[in-house]
């Protein structure tokens, strides 16, 4: 009998599903379900960088995505061997002692310190300071050490110390905290012990401090400095985690039914999605993979013999099979990319949505078309323009921070800024400094990456960014002065999920045989343009000078009065 698996894919905005054949990594069907609360903006408040999902969102989505791939592949429900769920990550959630979302509970369903807390997110920055400091200066073990010796405020611990102590009623009927890649696979699988359920080991060592040295979680004489609550709530979380080759148990009864499947169906432990986009993308040894969409996440692997006892400084974690089981997985970030490019594409549309969508001169159906027009025009005239302007014209300098910074050395508390605009500055302009300042911010992960020792020989690109834009990924090669490979699926995230299910159904033995058989090909490779590489070495400097004013400013005393 044909074997086939399931990836799902939690993204920032959606989710998709593929159902994926285990020969040869085929894609047999796929669907994509966007998020309706959400969708809306519903439980976010932007300008406090509050970004909250209801349960219901996933729910939904898990259940229409994973129906329609079964139904429309035309497989045999018993041929369906295995399932992975990928999500972003740090989202956790508050759980009731029975195992379902606080937010599903009766008198918290309207409440967004009840849902899950987005990797975006960023309202913790003040308890990640109080982290890092106790962390420097406790005088016991530094516990972020193996996440680049910062803690940040999209992670875990510093997301629940803001909201229990915001939220009284929140903190009282929280049992326990699950991170959105364990939630959804405790949700599918028959066993409801949260006691013995298999969190991910990737989730956990990236973002929650756990590490075998010190046997798990960081210990409740560290927690308990911070406040007790953390120390209580240790003991309701867990010691040991397991890689995603791992079955995390069978599919229920219940969803079993609900999903068009069998029991017989096994769920491996759940991942993030830029680790489960690697392994899509066919990661190796000194092979960087960049997802590149709203935010990036750049991968490496590592054998541990490679690395020995080296910390990398900066980075958002080092962890022993986050990716693949045996070998050292890195990670680092931007945590914003196409975002970048978005909030201009928002800034532009102003006038658009204030003015020309309001105005009585056109009807509501010319209104439509002319909406449809320019969304399907907008970011491709910016980008023919800003093409076609030289780097020998006057270009502004821009930083990529707009959402913070994640890497190297994390600091959310930083913010974007431009120089050198002139009356001559035009749109195109400011695009190209953006599109130039998200591939500096790469520049300098890279440079991290190679200057603490870790070897790049190829750089492979993944996702929306890397798929819909040759011009970002030209200027990329151009100033990481390295090719770079673009992967053909369009669900890297999901296929890398996939292929972990088909390890944990027992279909392969290892994650890189599976990788090899089922990964994605690539469909196109950049070459750095030396003339412009030179251009772009100059154009760097000058984001080194204006991103080290941009943080002397913020650290100097009366900043905060200006902004
Ligand atoms: N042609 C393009 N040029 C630049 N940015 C783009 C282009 N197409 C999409 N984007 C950006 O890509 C991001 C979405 O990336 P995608 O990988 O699809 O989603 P996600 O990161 O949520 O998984 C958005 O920020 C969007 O602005
Ligand atoms: O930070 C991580 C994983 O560690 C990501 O989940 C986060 O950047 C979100 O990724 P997307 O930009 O939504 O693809």
């Amino acid at each position: 009998m044909k074997k086939y698996v399931i990836g799902l894919d939690y993204g920032t905005d959606s989710v998709r599903a593929v159902l994926i054949d285990t020969d040869n990594g085929s894609e047999i069907a796929s669907e994509v379900h966007f998020y309706k609360r959400w969708k809306v903006n519903l439980f976010c408040n932007p300008s406090k960088n509050q970004f909250r999902q209801h349960p219901l969102d996933h729910i939904e989505g898990l259940e229409h995505t994973i129906k329609t791939v079964v139904s429309s592949s035309g497989v045999a429900p018993e041929s369906v061997v295995g399932i992975c769920i990928d999500t972003t990550g740090s989202s956790p959630i508050p759980m009731t002692e029975n195992g379902i979302p606080l937010a599903l509970a009766k008198g918290f369903e309207e409440n967004p310190n009840a849902m899950m807390v987005l990797w975006k997110d960023h309202t913790a920055i003040k308890e990640a300071t109080e982290i890092n400091n106790l962390a420097l200066n406790w005088g016991g073990e530094d516990f972020t050490k193996f996440e680049g010796g910062i803690y940040s405020s999209e992670w875990f611990w510093a997301k629940i110390l803001h909201i229990i102590r915001e939220d009284e009623a929140v903190k009282k009927a929280t049992h326990t905290w699950m991170e959105h890649c364990d939630w959804m696979t405790f949700l599918l699988i028959e066993n409801k012990d949260l006691k013995t359920f298999k969190r991910s080991r990737c989730a956990a060592g990236h973002k929650a401090m756990w590490h075998e040295n010190w046997n798990g979680l960081p210990p409740e004489e560290f927690l308990s400095k911070l406040d007790l609550y953390l120390a209580d709530l240790r003991q309701n979380l867990y010691q040991e985690t397991f890689t995603s080759d791992t079955v995390a148990g069978n599919l229920s009864a219940e969803w079993a039914e609900k999903l068009g499947l069998t029991t017989n169906t096994v769920v491996a432990v759940g991942t993030f999605d830029a680790h489960a986009g690697a392994v899509g993308a066919k990661i190796d040894e000194h092979v960087l993979v960049r997802i590149m969409g709203t935010s990036t996440c750049d991968i490496m692997i590592s054998s541990p013999d490679a690395i020995g006892s080296h910390t990398v400084k900066g980075i958002c974690g080092q962890v022993d099979g986050s990716v693949v089981p045996g070998l050292i997985g890195l990670e680092a970030g931007q945590s914003a990319f196409g975002d970048v490019l978005a909030w201009f594409k928002d800034l532009l549309s102003w006038p658009i949505d204030h003015l020309v969508m309001q105005s009585d001169v056109i009807s509501d159906e010319q209104k439509l078309l002319l909406q449809a027009e320019i969304e399907a025009n907008f970011i491709k005239t910016l980008t023919a323009q800003a093409e076609n302007i030289p780097l020998t014209e006057a270009i502004p300098i821009a930083l990529d921070w707009i959402n913070g910074r994640r890497t190297p050395d994390a600091n959310q508390e930083l913010k974007s800024a431009i120089s050198g605009l002139s009356l001559g500055t035009k749109a195109p302009h400011i695009f190209k400094a953006l599109v130039n300042a998200i591939c500096f911010g790469s520049k300098m992960i890279v440079e991290r990456f190679e200057s603490e020792g870790i070897k790049i020989d190829t750089v492979i690109g993944i996702g929306g960014v890397a798929r819909k834009s040759p011009f970002i990924m030209q200027t990329l090669a151009n100033v990481l002065n390295k090719p770079i490979k673009v992967a053909q699926s369009d669900q890297a995230p999901a296929l890398g999920a996939a292929i972990y299910a088909a390890v944990a159904a027992g279909v392969y033995e290892n994650v890189i045989q599976a990788s090899q058989k089922m990964g994605s090909d690539f469909e196109a490779i950049y070459y750095p343009q030396k003339e412009q590489v030179e251009l772009y070495e100059a154009s760097l400097e000058s984001y080194k000078v204006l991103g080290g004013f941009i943080e002397t400013l913020t650290k100097s005393e009366n900043y905060e009065l200006h902004l």
